[in-house]
Parts: structure tokens; sequence; C-alpha cells
């Protein structure tokens, strides 16, 4: 057993979980030859996964669809034992479930919802200041905190089945926030939220984050999410940490290119700048082109120089684009809005 750095907020040291999967052929047929023999797969999800993390930092955990980030945030709050390796967070064994180290963590999924549907959010916080025991001035104080950079006027007496998907997830982050965890898990927190509920909640995440130095990890298909709020990013694949690191140097690993961007003069054909870069479009005066990030300066000085640019601009590729250099077709599209 290795010994967490003293400062680490979260250390996992090759942790494992294989899960055990019943087979069963389609039909009746099936169902009567599983029932006499019973054919069992074990699924390695995450496969010997080590980084640390130290207070306050904020972490964009990435991955394709299937990769073990969910796995991994679940054995981290100690919803699932390991099947190996080792995990401490604040100090707490996860699996252990203790009551210190619960008032320490907060798990969000932002797929799951734990607000009492019939009742109004307010009657699930109290719920929560019971069950985490916080004092009423802390309560009160955190209330009024949380209504401000959140905006809850007016919301919290609802039934939460008449809220909207934006006003519930608010809800639904206070409520898993009233206690001032210290390690925070958010698993899609933002998923099948608009565009600007989604800004509402990253806001609430970088002021939580700032007013009370948590460590946050943030799992995402909005890249936007991880951008905004992250300067590190863990890059899981197949149950294996692939990378670990600032964007510039995923960018880098993963061979995306730079985008110059280009103000004409007078107008060029997407022909002419497909002799400079890919991915060319052309929209009147204004054009764009991906070029190799080596060869950024060589590229932009040709088209200075060949031209009539009156402005000109390097840009690194989106998050986006470096996740499908990554994993191609693998990589899943941002989830459609949800209806409720
Ligand atoms: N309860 C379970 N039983 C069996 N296999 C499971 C279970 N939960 C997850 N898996 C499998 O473990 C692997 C990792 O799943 P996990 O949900 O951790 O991935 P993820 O990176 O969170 O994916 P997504 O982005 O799609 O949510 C997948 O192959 C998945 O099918």
């Amino acid at each position: 057993m290795t010994t967490s750095p003293p400062d680490a907020a979260v250390h996992v040291r090759d942790l494992r979980k294989a899960y055990a999967v019943h087979e069963k052929e389609p039909g009746f047929m099936g169902s009567l030859r599983s029932f006499v023999s019973r054919k069992t797969r074990q699924v390695e999800a995450v496969r010997g996964v080590s980084f640390d993390l130290h207070p306050g930092e904020v972490v964009g955990f990435l991955g394709p669809n299937g990769a073990g980030k969910t796995t991994t945030l679940k054995m981290l709050s100690g919803l699932l034992h390991p099947s190996g390796g080792e995990a401490r967070v604040a100090g707490f064994e996860p699996r252990r479930r203790e009551a210190a180290f619960l008032r320490q963590i907060t798990l969000v999924m932002g797929q799951k919802q734990q607000l009492i549907w019939d009742l109004p959010a307010l009657d699930s916080f109290l719920v929560n200041q019971a069950i985490y025991e916080i004092p009423d001035d802390q309560y009160r104080a955190t209330m009024r905190e949380f209504t401000d950079v959140l905006g809850l006027d007016g919301i919290l007496k609802k039934q939460v089945r008449k809220l909207s998907l934006g006003e519930r997830m608010k809800c639904e982050l206070a409520a898993a926030l009233l206690h001032r965890p210290r390690v925070l898990f958010l698993d899609e927190p933002t998923i099948g939220l608009d565009v600007n509920m989604q800004e509402s909640v990253r806001a609430f995440v970088r002021d939580y984050n700032e007013r009370y130095d948590a460590t946050v990890i943030l799992t995402s298909h909005y890249m936007a999410d991880v951008t905004a709020l992250a300067r590190r990013i863990l890059v899981i694949d197949q149950g294996a940490l692939v990378f670990d690191g600032d964007l510039g140097s995923l960018a880098g690993q993963a061979g995306a290119g730079k985008t110059i961007r280009l103000q004409l003069r007078s107008p060029v054909t997407a022909q002419v700048l497909a002799g400079y870069g890919q991915d060319v479009s052309v929209d009147g005066l204004s054009a764009q082109l991906s070029v190799p990030r080596a060869e950024v300066s060589e590229r932009a000085a040709r088209l200075l120089a060949d031209l009539d640019v009156a402005d000109l601009t390097v840009e690194d590729p989106s998050i986006e684009a470096i996740m499908a250099d990554l994993f191609g077709h693998r990589t899943p599209p941002a989830p459609a809005l949800e209806t409720v």
C-alpha cells in the first residue's frame, strides 16, 4: 500500500473495478438455458487508474462513452467497492462510508435526482440539514448564499415536479452542497440544460470552489464546462488513464491542428485557401482554416505574403476537435435537450 501525499484531497493508486455481467441468449430458450447454466463475463470498467488532486483543484475527467468515468466517481464516493487498488478522499477510505467522510463529499449525477418529487425543494433541504446535522445559523447563511448565486428566489416553495429541468438542477446542486462538502464529484451536472442554465451552473461551481477551496472532479459532454472550470484534464479510455495535464498539452498529444482566422480585404475562394490548410470555410470576407501546429508560423507568413489580409489570428483547437482526434467516432455528441 502506498501512502498518500499529506496534502492530497484525492489520492488514487492502481484503482480497479471489474463488474460480473450475466449473459443470456435472447428468447425463451435463452432464458431456459441461462436458468440451467448461467454464463458470467467480467467487464473491467477501471483498470489501474492513479492520480492525486490537491485541495482546491478543479479537474475535467473526460473520455468516450463507457470509458469508466462514472465507475471511478462512484468508487471515490464509496457507492462501489473497488476490485483492487487504493483510494483516499479527504483522508478517508471511501468504501467505509463513515459519517465524517460523507460530510466532506458530495456526488452530483445530472441524470439522477435526490430531491423529493412531490414536495417543495425546501423540504428536501431541511431533510439534508437534519441528515448532515447542519447548525441553523450555517444553514441560513448557506441558503442565503446559494439563493443569491443560483437565483433560487421563487422556486424553493414550488413542488419539485412542477419545476423546469434547469430550476430543478439548481435545487439539486443546492441540496447536494448544503453541507459545504470539500470534495465535489460532478457527473454531467449540466446535462440537458440550455446554454444560459449551463452558464449559471458553471458560475455556481466556480464561486463555490473559490469560496470554500473545494476540490472538484467534473465529467461533462459539454466541453465548455471543462474549459471554463478546469485547468487540469484527466482522460480515461477503456478503463485506463491515457492523459493527465493541461489542455494545451492535450492538444499537442492529440495532434489537433491550430485554427487560423482571416479577415480579408478582397474575396478569396475556398479552393485557393485549401492550398494553405485543411477544413477551410469562407463566409464573405471572413475565412478560417486548420493548420498543423508545427507549421503555424510558416503558413501564416505565406497567407500574409500572398493574400490581401486585414487581420489574422491563431487559435488553439476546440476541445471537441481534440477529443474527436483522440477518439474519432467513439466521441459522443453533446446530448440532445432532455424534456421532462
Ligand atoms: N453495473 C454495471 N454492471 C456491469 N457493467 C457495468 C455497470 N456499470 C457500468 N458498466 C460497464 O463499465 C464500463 C464503464 O462504464 P461507466 O459508466 O463507468 O463509463 P462512463 O465513462 O461513465 O461512460 P458514459 O460517458 O457513457 O457515462 C462500460 O463498459 C459499462 O458498460
